[in-house]
């Protein structure tokens, strides 16, 4: 059975690689996996990743959201599964044959997930951007949509907010991996930062999640061990044997 921690990925979402490579050092036994995203990959690159990959157990999540032409996204895909992480996103965006050429792209050597709609979108944003108006008041349609999409395509999994996971795997099965940024810990004021879909570690987890992306609640806490600690026992508190 996955350790609470295993839970937990953290995003290294700092610009500078020395203090990337001390948060790894920090957190490598605190969390599962450690997610590079744009700032830092445009900084550091594949050399950071590499490192970051030989460093420590941890998992290593390359988070660079691509979105393109089919042929573009799929060379891409390729070059990322050649860093040889756990997982790397495409958006799902407006086609299929997108999503089908990030996973042909990845071939069987990296978990390709889409991200449905950020957890940083309302249904306010979805209105003003155009989208039907049954989507923007059942935000949750959209990325149902979305993730059988990505599903048909042949993705491991999607991004989505916890608000949506109970829906994703009654629809798609528990196996579609299924990962929830927008996490804030239960208990304390912690800012929601530009978050608008957000859940706690405990409800996430009950509704299903496989994994919780929980960047800044750790990252400018005091003392981050004891913040990725709290997190790991809340999450232990409501995991089922
Ligand atoms: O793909 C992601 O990881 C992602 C998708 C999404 O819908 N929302 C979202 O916040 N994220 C990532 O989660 C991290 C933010 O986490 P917090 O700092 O906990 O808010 C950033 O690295 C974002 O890129």
């Amino acid at each position: 059975m996955k350790a609470a921690k295993d839970y937990i990925v953290f995003p290294l979402d700092v610009s500078e690689p020395e203090r990337a490579k001390s948060l790894v050092t920090l957190l490598a036994e605190h969390v599962g996996m450690f997610k590079i995203g744009l700032e830092l990959f445009v900084r550091s690159g594949p050399e950071l990743v590499n490192w970051i990959a030989k460093a420590g157990s941890a998992k290593v999540f390359l988070d660079l959201k691509f979105h393109d032409i089919p042929v573009t996204v799929k060379r891409a895909m390729a070059r990322a599964a050649e860093l040889g992480v756990f997982f790397a996103t495409v958006h799902c965006g407006e086609s299929r044959a997108m999503l089908e050429a990030a996973v042909e792209g990845g071939g069987e050597r990296v978990n390709v997930l889409g991200v449905t709609v950020l957890t940083s979108v309302s249904s306010d944003d979805l209105v003003e951007a155009g989208y039907r108006k049954d989507y923007s008041t059942d935000l949750r349609q959209l990325v149902m949509k979305k993730a059988a999409m990505a599903k048909k395509a042949g993705c491991a999994g999607i991004v989505c907010s916890g608000q949506e996971v109970q829906a994703v795997k009654t629809e798609l099965g528990r196996d579609f991996q299924v990962v929830t940024p927008g996490i804030r810990p239960a208990g304390e004021k912690v800012a929601a930062d530009d978050q608008a879909r957000v859940v706690t570690p405990a409800m996430a987890i009950e509704s299903g999640s496989d994994y919780l992306v929980i960047g800044r609640p750790i990252r400018d806490a005091d003392d981050p061990v004891a913040a990725a600690q709290a997190v790991a026992k809340e999450i232990q508190g409501v995991l089922r044997p």
